[in-house]
């Protein structure tokens, strides 16, 4: 369960806030990956002392139950420590992945759910994965491999030291600030290392990005040759993540020689300490044996701290990214209330609207109405701001000044769930999922009956083809409408907006150039869909604008006032211009 909604924005405290607050998530696999940790750091530590206890009797000549004992001892510590490394190793793998999932979870939320559909398609669908799936796993990773063994070395780490300022107090001291040193440095490092791991994801998820979209043109690439050129790009973004990947891991990777120097010192300084103390009769063969053991112990853990260094950087990177992103209000994200509009077909009335993409105003003034149950088309030449109108129509933009009413209603205050429930859409680039005919129709609604689903094809004479499909209306349909006809796509397309009750309807026909087969089939989903609703239309042929009331003229983002109007009388007055 989740403490908290998967939308909560992210405190400040960047990364180090946001894994405290996963981790709060993933609590109680959590804690039990750390008692796990270290129950098997205080088996490891346990070990060279039952050796020393060994040693020390056997020396003293004591007798062998006492001596069989401490072995016995000894296997049970390094069993407990074998048990704790499995049981830390499941519980570490299990946090991480339910960090790793939620993380995800909460991007595609921010990234996908929240943010503005012109803003998300601004950006290409590889980068914005990477951002959520890339990132994510990274986190997942890190915390299930490094993280925990990382705590469970520093405990051993930190045990070590103890001891040695106890038993060889001067070299323990020296090892202590070696250690403080040795940290510090690896802060420095660490700090460097963390922000080109940033640059390095960024690249990354630039480079996936143009990878998607190289993909999603393969059919426009290849024949025009562009193939070489496609590579070359890979290749040129490739190399210079690597070149940033290489440094980044390189910073991680100079800490291994401070390591391995530590340890050097580390064994010089205990050993030569204990023998000294030994030679002076302070010390017995059994501590001298200890210190050595756990000097040798010292080596693993330090080993690993550097190992395990440019996963916990590259972490340290996706999490302070993240943070970012979460930390981020969506863009445009306005005072919504809980504003209604009445039921039945609202009418739509633009109010001197001026917007623009940028610094780029692209409709200048607009201002006409739709009585409700009336239908208007929106003609105009390509550029002229027909689908922007649509976008404002659709809450997917605000106009810069000016208002859209919908039902009386500014729709800038209404709640997309609001807008939904009223709003209806119809397009010819409709998206199909790859799922089954039903769901495609339904939207995965599964309490919409196959009736009812069926009627509505039978509405659009399109129920005898369902119904002659392999699997009817369960048969499965390819990512985009892959193995459907241009025809079929726009009858489930038709399906979809006449099945929902709604009195808004807005008609996007994407584009006039149809063929005639494909012509008489939207017609007659657009003729089956209108009736009983207010609907605007983005026209692009004759035979679909003789359906409406009004007809609206747009040039350059302005209204055409001289040649808008009643759509009979523009109609023959365009057949008596070409007559
Ligand atoms: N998401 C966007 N970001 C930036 N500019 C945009 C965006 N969408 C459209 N534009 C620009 O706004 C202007 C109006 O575009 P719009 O798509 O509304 O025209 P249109 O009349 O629908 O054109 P078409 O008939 O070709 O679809 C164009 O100059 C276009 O380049």
């Amino acid at each position: 369960m989740n403490p908290e909604p998967a939308s909560g924005r992210t405190p400040a405290g960047g990364g180090a806030a946001l894994l405290r607050q996963e981790f709060r998530a993933a609590w109680g696999s959590g804690v039990g990956a750390v008692l796990a940790v270290l129950i098997s750091a205080a088996a490891a530590l346990a070990g060279p002392l039952l050796v020393r206890h060994f040693v020390d009797r056997a020396t003293a000549g004591t007798t062998a139950a006492v001596l069989a004992g401490t072995a016995v001892a000894y296997l049970l510590a390094a069993l407990v420590g074998t048990g704790g490394r499995i049981g830390s190793g499941y519980l570490a793998a299990r946090t991480g992945w339910q960090i790793a999932d939620r993380l995800r979870e909460r991007l595609f939320q921010r990234l996908v759910v929240e943010e503005p559909v012109l803003e998300v398609e601004r950006r290409q669908t590889g980068e914005v994965l990477e951002q959520i799936d890339g990132n994510s796993d990274i986190v997942g990773r890190a915390v299930s491999e490094s993280v925990f063994p990382m705590i469970g070395n520093l405990v051993v780490a930190a045990g070590i030291l103890v001891v040695m300022l106890v038993t060889v107090p001067a070299a323990g001291l020296g090892l202590a600030v070696l250690a403080v040193g040795l940290f510090a440095g690896f802060s420095r490092i660490s700090r460097w290392a963390v922000s080109r791991w940033e640059t390095a994801r960024l690249q990354q998820a630039r480079l996936f990005g143009f990878l998607g979209d190289a993909l999603a043109a393969r059919s426009d690439v290849q024949p025009l040759n562009g193939t070489a050129w496609v590579v070359q790009q890979a290749d040129h973004r490739l190399n210079a993540l690597f070149a940033v990947e290489r440094r980044a891991y390189l910073a991680g990777r100079t800490f291994w020689p401070a390591t391995q120097l530590f340890f050097a010192i580390s064994f010089a300084l205990v050993l030569g300490a204990g023998l000294n103390r030994m030679g002076s009769g302070g010390l017995t063969i059994g501590t001298l044996a200890m210190l050595y053991l756990y000097v040798d112990l010292l080596q693993e853990p330090l080993e690993q701290v550097s190992s395990q260094a440019d996963e916990l950087q590259q972490m340290a990177a996706v999490l302070g990214l993240s943070a970012r992103t979460l930390a981020e209000s969506p863009m445009g994200a306005g005072a919504r209330t809980s504003a209604r509009f009445p039921e039945g077909s609202p009418g739509i009335a633009f109010e001197h609207v001026t917007f623009g993409y940028g610094d780029e105003t692209v409709l200048h003034d607009v201002t006409f109405d739709v009585p409700a149950g009336t239908s208007l088309g929106i003609v105009g030449p390509t550029g002229a701001g027909k689908s922007t109108v649509v976008n404002l129509i659709c809450g997917l933009a605000a106009p810069a000044s000016g208002l859209v009413r919908i039902g009386g209603v500014d729709v800038t205050t209404l709640t997309e769930a609001e807008l939904a429930r009223h709003l209806t859409v119809l397009s010819q680039g409709a998206h199909l999922f790859a799922a089954s005919v039903r769901e495609n129709i339904t939207l995965f609604d599964d309490s919409v009956p196959a009736e009812q689903v069926l009627a509505v094809l039978e509405r659009l004479d399109a129920a005898g083809w369902v119904n002659a499909l392999p699997g009817g209306l369960d048969t499965r349909v390819g990512a985009g409408g892959r193995g459907l006809s241009e025809g079929e796509i726009q009858v489930l397309a038709g399906a979809r907006a006449l099945l929902r009750p709604c009195g808004l309807l807005v008609i996007d026909e994407g584009t006039s150039r149809l063929d005639p087969q494909t012509e008489r089939v939207w017609s007659r989903v657009v003729e089956a869909v209108m009736p009983g609703r207010t609907v605007v239309m983005v026209a692009h042929r004759t035979s679909t604008l003789a359906q409406v009331d009004q007809i609206l003229v747009l040039e350059n983002g302005r209204v055409d006032v001289s040649a808008t109007g009643n759509t009979a009388e523009i109609l023959s007055s365009r057949a008596g211009a070409t007559s």
